[in-house]
């Protein structure tokens, strides 16, 4: 078995784009057909690997990596008695089983979830909360960014289900691969750490569409349209922490900005596909701009109707939202949706986990969200229940582990 597995596995390169066509629309025909014993490639929704240790960037996985259909966010914190060495013993643990499962392979005695499974584009990125640094002695070297974010008027945020000294975003393109990816760093976590809250998401699967585009949230509207590209020219600039920062370790990390927000699906579905579109200032359809085109085409902010008001309205999402009205500020929105079952009352309790990505949360998310809060008409669809903010080190070197210029430097 695990020699097939292991061929398998060798073949996935020359082979993959061949197994997409034999294995890729899968269902009942797909799993019967696999029922011989020779060996098949895997689809490339399977075998595609994301390298834990970029070659070209200095960047975890994870950040600019499209969105997976599978996630997992966790946060742990230091046992009591664990300090400084304890966590850099644990982020090596960590930092090792994320490499061999990134690459596809299994730890030691592995549970066995995953097996005949690819990596699946499974990424591991790891971070740091605030009250991290307290705990390893560290509070001279944390960054000002890691300051709370300020209360915001809509807030009902969990305590219990929020910040943690340590976070964990996990994604895949199999529900399998993520859990098993899960369950291996809890386990590595052994006494030094423990689990303080875990999320789960999704997004939309791979090949569901008949070809790629901008996936939906449960709200059902296009969501990350106008993100920022990794071809912007100030990309880098706006997501990545610059060269000259003054925490030197967090020279091409990023910070997270994580909210558990619930969508009042109920209220939302009663209202009509005009009402929701003008509460977006996008189309439905196609997540094109109020003011007409494609999806890609730019929102014309200063168009008005014939009745002489703004055809995007003055409290649309994405007008409130937009860098014209944030002096510029913007974040990688990377989210997942989510699905926690239903609440006594029998409303949905599904929503948003929202991530976002910034080299400065006050700059980005708290500027955005500030704005928000005064006059959104998204907002009275929403709730934030969770929140957390995680400085986010860059990928570790060869033979490194994530965070140890900060833990042993
Ligand atoms: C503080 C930042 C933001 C929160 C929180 C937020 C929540 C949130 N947004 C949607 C749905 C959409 N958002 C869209 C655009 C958009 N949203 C933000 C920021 C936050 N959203 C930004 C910066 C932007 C881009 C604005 C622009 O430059 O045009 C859109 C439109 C399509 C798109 O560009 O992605 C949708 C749809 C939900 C459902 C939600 C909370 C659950
Ligand atoms: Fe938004």
């Amino acid at each position: 078995m695990e020699l097939s597995r292991r061929r398998l596995l060798g073949t996935v390169g020359a082979a993959g784009a061949a197994g997409l066509v034999a294995g890729g629309a899968g269902g009942a025909i797909g799993a019967a057909a696999t029922h011989d014993s020779a060996p098949r490639a895997l689809t490339t929704i399977g075998s595609t690997k994301v390298a834990f240790r970029p070659a070209r960037d200095r960047h975890q996985a994870g950040i600019t990596t499209p969105l997976q259909a599978s996630g997992h966010l966790v946060a742990f914190d230091l046992a009591p008695g664990s300090g400084r060495k304890e966590a850099a013993a644990l982020l090596r643990r960590w930092s090792r089983t994320a490499e061999e499962l990134m690459a596809g392979r299994r730890p030691d005695a592995d549970t066995g979830v995953a097996l005949d499974a690819g990596p699946s584009s499974l990424t591991v990125t790891f971070g740091l909360g605030h009250s991290f640094f307290g705990r390893t002695g560290l509070t001279k070297r944390r960054p000002v960014q890691l300051d709370p974010l300020p209360d915001f008027s809509a807030d009902a945020l969990d305590p219990k289900r929020s910040n943690g000294d340590l976070w964990i975003q996990i994604g895949a393109d199999d529900a399998l691969v993520a859990f098993h990816a899960l369950r291996a760093l809890q386990k590595d976590a052994g006494t030094a750490a423990r689990l303080r809250w875990q999320m789960n998401g999704f997004n939309r699967t791979p090949g569901a569409t008949a070809h790629p585009m901008t996936s939906r949230n449960l709200m059902g509207q296009v969501d990350g349209t106008n993100n920022p590209k990794p071809s912007d020219p100030d990309f880098d600039e706006r997501i990545f922490v610059g060269r000259d920062a003054d925490q030197e370790w967090m020279r091409g990390g990023s910070y997270a900005v994580v909210r558990r927000i619930r969508m009042l699906l109920d209220e939302w579905e009663k209202r009509s596909l005009h009402e929701q579109e003008k509460v977006i200032g996008r189309r439905k359809a196609n997540g094109a701009p109020l003011t007409g085109g494609s999806e890609t085409t730019p929102m014309r902010l200063d168009a008005n109707g014939a009745d002489g008001l703004p055809v995007i309205p003055a409290n649309a999402h994405a007008r409130v939202a937009a860098p014209e009205s944030n002096q510029g500020a913007a974040m990688l929105r990377r989210p997942f949706s989510f699905h926690d079952g239903f609440r006594e009352d029998g409303a949905p309790d599904a929503g948003l986990l929202f991530v976002c990505w910034q080299a400065d949360p006050l700059r980005a998310f708290t500027q955005i969200q500030r704005k928000l809060d005064r006059g959104d008409a998204l907002s009275a669809f929403l709730r934030h229940e969770a929140s957390g903010l995680y400085a986010v080190p860059p990928a570790a070197e060869a033979g490194d582990y994530v965070g140890r210029p900060l833990l042993e430097g």
